[in-house]
């Protein structure tokens, strides 16, 4: 008898569970769903069990299947997948559209831009706006360049042996620096404890690339029990000593300047000229200094707490350091696998830079188009931030969809950059030419290249990007010819915190006279 009665009770929670889903669900209804789907499991069997790489592999596949947006299901847990440029650009613009799904809490700093909850980051990137506008930028030339012709010192001698050199180990360092030091100050690598910094950095990074990808991980309780999160946590205390420190100095240092300045009535050789004079900073306009100065040069805005500023220069090495390192060791190799694409590189530059060691100024920046054409074709074919969420604070409609508040919804710009009705019958193929052709531009839509993604929270960092990158790239090319042995057909993905290779970028150098 009891026996009977449990399994009519489990029958009956389970009808029950099933027709709750079914109503809460029937939003969904209406859009094409991703398949394979179980009725109670929804898509999980399609990534369970799989590695970050076959994870990636089966997102793109879903991607491509379908044109405009569809559904995955996770249990209970709808995701929505967009997939036309129209509907990106409507979601990725649309105010109610600007918060970040949960995971993003993985990042652990809930006051940097990337993993901020919409109302703290609306406050603080209105401010952040500023800190990254085109004379700042401009201060940091000279670290770019000077980082840059440190970098290729460090390759020199696997020009000489001949030795392959995984191409990217070298540029993250790079990267690194040149983060550093625009972020934290010119002398920071120098500080007692960096090297431990920069050590505890990469573990600190590499476990927010392991977690993310482990559904059971995302669970604080679980996660709290495991060895990963020991090693996290001591990485990020060692981290927050080494900048904690410094922001006590940097505080201590402005008011000192500003007791000094008030005394003297003299003015900084920071700030900017006066009006009428060109308008250039004449020494960089570090991160940190721009933070802490904020209420001097703005008396509107509020003073960042140091919590608030330890997470963004933190967020600022998350966002900025892999994704630049690893979009530029891409490129590399695709410049290595396609000869004559790099032959044009080169010529561009061996035109416009005189001798190895002239700076790369602002100016010159502008004038190497095919070399921003070659970056802009790399991320398009390899965008290193492929996959990209949001939340809606309000019910949303797309297609005449009605999509309810609190919808998880996923980009894919790893397949949006490879749709054929967009890109033509050669959207696989590596063509930096593609972006030279103004028409063709004209007529693309413009949400169909989004390696910064788009719209108010897109990449605050993308101009500096662009010409770090563009300055590390015409050096690299003025200097060394690149080839490999890897074969363009042989390129094989793997997901840490950005999309990388299965492989090193192993790539031979060989020194221009
Ligand atoms: C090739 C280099 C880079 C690529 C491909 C890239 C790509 C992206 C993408 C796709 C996003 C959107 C992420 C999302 O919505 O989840 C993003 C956001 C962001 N990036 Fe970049 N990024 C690059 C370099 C940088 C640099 C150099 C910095 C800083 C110096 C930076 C700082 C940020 C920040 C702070 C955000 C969060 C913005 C917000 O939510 O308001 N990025 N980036």
């Amino acid at each position: 008898m009891l026996p009977g009665l449990l399994l009519l009770a489990v029958i009956l929670c389970g009808v029950t569970i099933s027709w709750y889903w079914a109503q809460v669900l029937r939003w969904a209804d209406g859009i094409p769903r991703a398949v394979p789907s179980n009725r109670w499991l929804g898509n999980i069997a399609d990534f369970f069990g799989k590695s970050p790489g076959e994870v990636f592999l089966v997102l793109d596949r879903h991607f491509r299947q379908h044109d405009r947006l569809f559904t995955f299901r996770f249990g209970p847990q709808v995701a929505i997948g967009i997939t036309h440029p129209e509907l990106v650009q409507k979601v990725l613009t649309h105010p109610d559209c600007q918060a970040k799904p949960d995971v993003y809490k993985v990042v652990r700093l809930p006051n940097g831009l990337l993993a901020a909850k919409y109302d703290i980051w609306k406050m603080h990137r209105k401010t952040l706006n500023s800190t990254f506008n085109a004379r700042i930028l401009e201060s940091f030339v000279p670290i770019f360049n000077d980082c840059s012709r440190r970098l290729i010192g460090r390759l020199d001698r696997y020009a000489q042996s001949g030795v392959r050199c995984n191409i990217l180990e070298y540029i993250s360092a790079c990267t690194l620096e040149m983060i550093s030091r625009t972020s934290l100050g010119g002398k920071v690598l120098e500080r007692d404890g960096a090297q431990q910094f920069i050590h505890n950095l990469e573990i600190a990074l590499k476990t927010i690339g392991v977690r993310i990808f482990n559904i059971l991980l995302h669970v604080d309780f679980i996660y709290q029990f495991t060895e990963l999160y020991r090693n996290e946590m001591k990485a990020i205390a060692t981290c927050q000593q080494f900048t904690r420190k410094i922001i006590q100095d940097k505080r201590e240092e402005i008011a000192r300047l500003f007791d000094e300045r008030v005394g003297s009535n003299s003015p900084s050789t920071s700030e900017p000229a006066a009006v009428g004079e060109t308008p250039h900073y004449r020494k960089p306009q570090i991160f940190i200094d721009q933070l802490m100065k904020i209420p001097l040069t703005d008396p509107g805005a509020r003073q960042f707490s140091d919590d608030e500023i330890s997470d963004h220069i933190y967020t600022m090495i998350v966002a900025g350091n892999e994704t630049s390192a690893t979009q530029l060791a891409h490129t590399c190799l695709l410049l290595a696998m396609h000869p004559a694409v790099q032959a044009k590189a080169h010529a561009e530059v061996s035109e416009l830079l005189c001798t190895a060691d002239q700076e790369i100024t602002t100016d010159l920046m502008k004038e190497l188009r095919y070399i921003e054409c070659v970056l802009k074709e790399a991320m398009r074919l390899m965008p290193v931030a492929p996959i990209v969420g949001r939340q809606n604070l309000a019910e949303v409609v797309l297609d005449g969809h009605r999509i309810p508040r609190g919808s998880i919804m996923l980009f894919n710009f790893y397949a949006l950059h490879r749709r054929k009705d967009v890109w033509g019958p050669t959207a696989d193929e590596f063509d930096p030419g593609r972006f030279l052709d103004e028409d063709a531009g004209r007529m693309r839509h413009p949400y169909a290249h989004l390696p910064f993604s788009g719209g108010p929270r897109g990449c605050i960092g993308y101009r500096y990007a662009m010409m770090s990158l563009k300055t590390l790239l015409a050096l690299i090319l003025k200097n060394y010819e690149l080839t490999t042995s890897v074969r363009y057909e042989d390129i094989r993905y793997e997901y840490q915190i950005s999309l990388n290779l299965a492989f090193p970028h192993a790539v031979q150098l060989r020194r221009r006279s």
